[in-house]
């Protein structure tokens, strides 16, 4: 994959090291599925190399185990898990990673849409796009500030993704209002010249009588 010399410029500025925040929130150590497996293909190791390489240190993150919510039974809370990771089988679904922006006000999530996420034939199902959509914008929210739910989220597919395809995922944050959270995405391909989805989500910090993200 070759970067224009403007798009390297915009993207030296992405050195936010995720791993750091996850102590806090998970106790015990994570299975990282952030790194690279036999199953991501050449341009989604292309691109994690290249984000990687702006880092310090691997910028990567994400487990699969969730502590669960005090509400829930005991035989759930031990078998609950995020959702994007429960699937062992490498390059079966959600292969992805994120990389923030050190001012936390852009991230950039590379997703690799495995074959068990197909909606109409040979594409990725539009539930499966708005999963990863809410997993960028709920974790950026998440980062800006503290845990968040997702409140709202509009999502505007504008053309298929091809299953096995390597997407780019953005996220910037339009604006902050009290404890709400703006924030915007768009689904590419890797070299930008096609937009598969827009969104705009908000993500407000859960007031003190909601029920709030436990699981964070
Ligand atoms: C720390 C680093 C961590 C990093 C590592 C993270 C790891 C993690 C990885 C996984 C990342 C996955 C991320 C998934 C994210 C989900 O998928 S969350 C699951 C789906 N969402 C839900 O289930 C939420 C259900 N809804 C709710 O619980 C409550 O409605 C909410 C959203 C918490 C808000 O309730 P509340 O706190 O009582 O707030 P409320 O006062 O009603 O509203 C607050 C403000 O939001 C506005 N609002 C509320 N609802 C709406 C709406 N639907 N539309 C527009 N505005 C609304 C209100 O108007 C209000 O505005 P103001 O009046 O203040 O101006």
């Amino acid at each position: 994959m070759k970067l224009s010399k403007k798009k390297k410029n915009k993207q030296t500025v992405f050195c936010f090291n995720v791993q750091h925040v996850l102590p806090k929130i998970f106790p015990r150590k994570p299975r990282d599925f952030s790194l690279p497996n036999s199953s991501w293909g050449k341009e989604m190791m292309e691109l994690y190399n290249h984000y990687n390489r702006l880092t310090a240190d691997q910028s990567v993150y994400l487990c699969c185990v969730s502590s669960g919510g005090a509400y829930l039974s005991k035989i759930i809370q031990s078998k609950a898990r995020l959702f994007t990771r429960n699937i062992r089988d490498p390059g079966a679904a959600f292969e992805y990673v994120l990389f923030f922006r050190q001012d936390k006000l852009k991230c950039v999530c590379i997703f690799q849409a495995g074959h068990l996420l197909e909606g109409p034939p040979g594409h990725v199902h539009g539930g499966a796009i708005a999963t990863m959509i809410d997993t960028v914008t709920g974790t950026h929210a998440s980062l800006l500030s503290a845990p968040v739910m997702t409140a709202n989220l509009n999502v505007n597919y504008r053309s298929p993704i091809p299953l096995g395809s390597t997407v780019l995922i953005e996220s910037i944050l339009d604006k902050e209002d009290g404890r709400k959270m703006y924030i915007s995405c768009r689904v590419t391909s890797t070299d930008g010249s096609k937009l598969h989805t827009e969104a705009t989500g908000n993500c407000p910090q859960p007031g003190e009588s909601s029920e709030g993200p436990s699981h964070l």
